[in-house]
């Protein structure tokens, strides 16, 4: 009888395939599972996202038809593909801006679609992406909202909720490098019944061509702690520098150039689009024996 992380698929098969990708520095476990097969569970993605006794990763996006997953297969003629993203934590989260260029990039470069305009199902909704040197995805439109706080290990954060598929607190600090960043944010339940990420954010003092802003970021994200960059953690700082939340003159739109510890993405947000750009890439793939991950 099959039990643990045996579990995840049926005999004789003792391994599953994945690749590794990542967009600046976001680093995911891709599973290719086109025919719903694999039966995750938090555990297992814990296990294999655990950087020392597993592949490592922010997080898993597992590559599923949407007709072939239960959740969301009544949506099969939206999008041929659903991103199923799970934290390293082994939580689920409806939205996932980096996940979605390196997913995109996987679909591309395996052949499981044609590209260069990919559509991809996420638990927030339909999001399209463009894939060459750089993937550019359409992110759910950011929605500001109001103030709140963190406390991050004693430290108290003021900040400006925004959500784009997700729950973020974005906090103007006045030194990113001096920051603490390795406890759990404590947040305002009734604020955010399901948590939030946290970024925290600071005007650069130089100009990008091509940007209205340029501002630097970290984050911590829920259900994987300090990353190395998150889109629509980024697109949700765009949303609130644009609407003037770092002291800038409020713009109706415009483009955003954002520095992450893992590189640099640009959002550009209009009344109606919200568009998350940046180098999205897959750097191996390989096989995990399934009797040595650690259960
Ligand atoms: N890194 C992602 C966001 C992943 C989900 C997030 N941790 C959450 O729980 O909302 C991104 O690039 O957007």
């Amino acid at each position: 009888m099959m039990g643990g992380m045996d579990a995840m698929v049926s005999e004789p098969d003792r391994a599953v395939s994945f690749a590794k990708g990542h967009g600046t520095g976001n680093d995911f476990v891709v599973l290719p599972d086109p025919d719903g097969a694999l039966a995750l569970t938090p555990e297992f993605v814990a296990a294999v996202c655990d950087r020392r006794f597993g592949v490592g990763g922010d997080g898993v996006l597992r590559v599923v038809r949407t007709a072939a997953h239960p959740e969301v297969a009544h949506r099969a003629a939206e999008a041929e593909w659903f991103m199923d993203y799970w934290n390293s934590d082994g939580s689920l989260a409806a939205m996932c801006g980096n996940g979605v260029r390196v997913y995109s990039r996987y679909l591309v470069e395996s052949g499981l679609a044609e590209g260069p305009t990919v559509t991809v199902l996420t638990r927030a909704g339909v999001v399209v992406a463009e894939v060459g040197a750089e993937v550019a995805v359409s992110m759910p439109l950011p929605s500001v909202g109001g103030r709140g706080t963190a406390d991050v290990g004693g430290v108290i954060f003021t900040g400006t909720a925004a959500t784009c598929g997700n729950p973020n607190l974005v906090c103007p600090v006045a030194d990113l490098d001096t920051l603490s960043l390795d406890a759990v944010p404590r947040l305002d339940t009734m604020q955010f019944p399901e948590s939030a990420n946290v970024e925290f954010v600071v005007l650069a003092k130089d100009d990008v061509p091509g940007a209205d802003l340029h501002v630097a970021m970290r984050v911590i994200e829920r259900g994987s702690g300090e990353t190395l960059s998150c889109g629509s953690g980024a697109c949700a700082v765009a949303a609130v520098a644009l609407a003037g939340g770092l002291g800038t003159d409020p713009l109706t739109e415009g483009t955003v150039a954002i520095d992450v510890p893992g590189g640099r993405v640009t959002v550009s947000v209009s009344p109606d689009r919200c568009v998350l750009s940046g180098p999205a890439v897959l750097v191996a793939t390989g096989e995990i024996d399934l009797a040595s991950l650690r259960a």
